[in-house]
């Protein structure tokens, strides 16, 4: 079980709403899934202005935990801000304080985001905060009391995956809250590996809403997930430099 704040989970994959080509893909996505954690952009709901369109028009979001995001906000008080909308609709359990500092990365603006999540947590919400892949950013948000850190695998939407396992798995080392790898995950197997790495979960969206065939990427992401979770627990081999081989030669007769 993985456990953030209040609240417990079975699935470990969180899943993006974001994308995807149409409401029935997306639907069928979440299923395959079995993630009970949706993420989504305030700013792109049509909260207070039902003439945009709604995100969610096919999904009952009944069993669903939701996780709104602060995607969009540039400063501490535009995340705050948007997280007072989401509860205010009544749809958010949790918040993922998103504040973006660069452009071009979209990598968070650690300042920003200190001072966001700071204000959140003040106020009750169960805050879990994106993060870069910073080992002492993690620790100081962790420090804060955040609910869970959400590293980068990479920047959102690119698919890289895990572009610093070294830094991620110190984030996991010293961790004393879940760490949701969140962005840039791109295949089954970054997910395997980020689980290996030690993760507690992954958030993910693009990796899915844009593969050719998003509902077996999504199951796909499911089995990579557990897989590399598997693995952990069971504990790899140490790496070798040299060949041992399989079958033990001592004792054997000469040929
Ligand atoms: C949906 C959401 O929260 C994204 O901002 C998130 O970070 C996912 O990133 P990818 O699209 O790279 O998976």
């Amino acid at each position: 079980m993985l456990r953030i704040g209040d609240y417990s989970f079975k699935s470990r994959l969180f899943l993006g709403t974001g994308k995807y080509k149409d409401a029935r893909t997306q639907k069928e996505a979440v299923q395959a899934s079995e993630t009970e954690v949706l993420t989504f952009a305030v700013r792109r709901m049509n909260l207070f202005d039902e003439s945009q369109p709604d995100p969610f028009e096919s999904m009952d979001l009944s069993g669903f935990r939701l996780l709104p995001n602060t995607a969009g906000a540039k400063t501490a008080e535009e995340a705050v801000r948007v997280a007072h909308i989401a509860a205010a609709a009544d749809m958010c359990d949790m918040i993922k304080v998103e504040v973006i500092g660069c452009d071009k990365t979209l990598l968070p603006d650690p300042v920003e985001t200190i001072k966001a999540s700071e204000t959140l947590l003040e106020e009750g919400y169960t805050v879990l905060a994106y993060t870069s892949d910073d080992v002492v950013l993690a620790r100081r948000l962790q420090d804060l009391g955040v609910h869970a850190v959400m590293p980068g695998a990479a920047p959102i939407g690119t698919g890289l995956g895990i572009i610093n396992p070294y830094n991620l798995s110190h984030i996991v080392e010293q961790a004393d809250v879940p760490v949701i790898v969140d962005a840039g995950i791109g295949s089954p197997k970054d997910a395997a590996q980020a689980m290996e790495l030690g993760a507690d979960g992954i958030l993910l969206n693009t990796a899915v809403s844009g593969a050719e065939d998003p509902v077996k990427m999504a199951e796909a992401m499911k089995y990579g997930l557990e897989a590399g979770k598997l693995g952990y627990e069971a504990g790899r081999i140490e790496k070798k430099y040299y060949a041992q081989a399989t079958s033990p030669t001592e004792g054997l007769s000469r040929l």
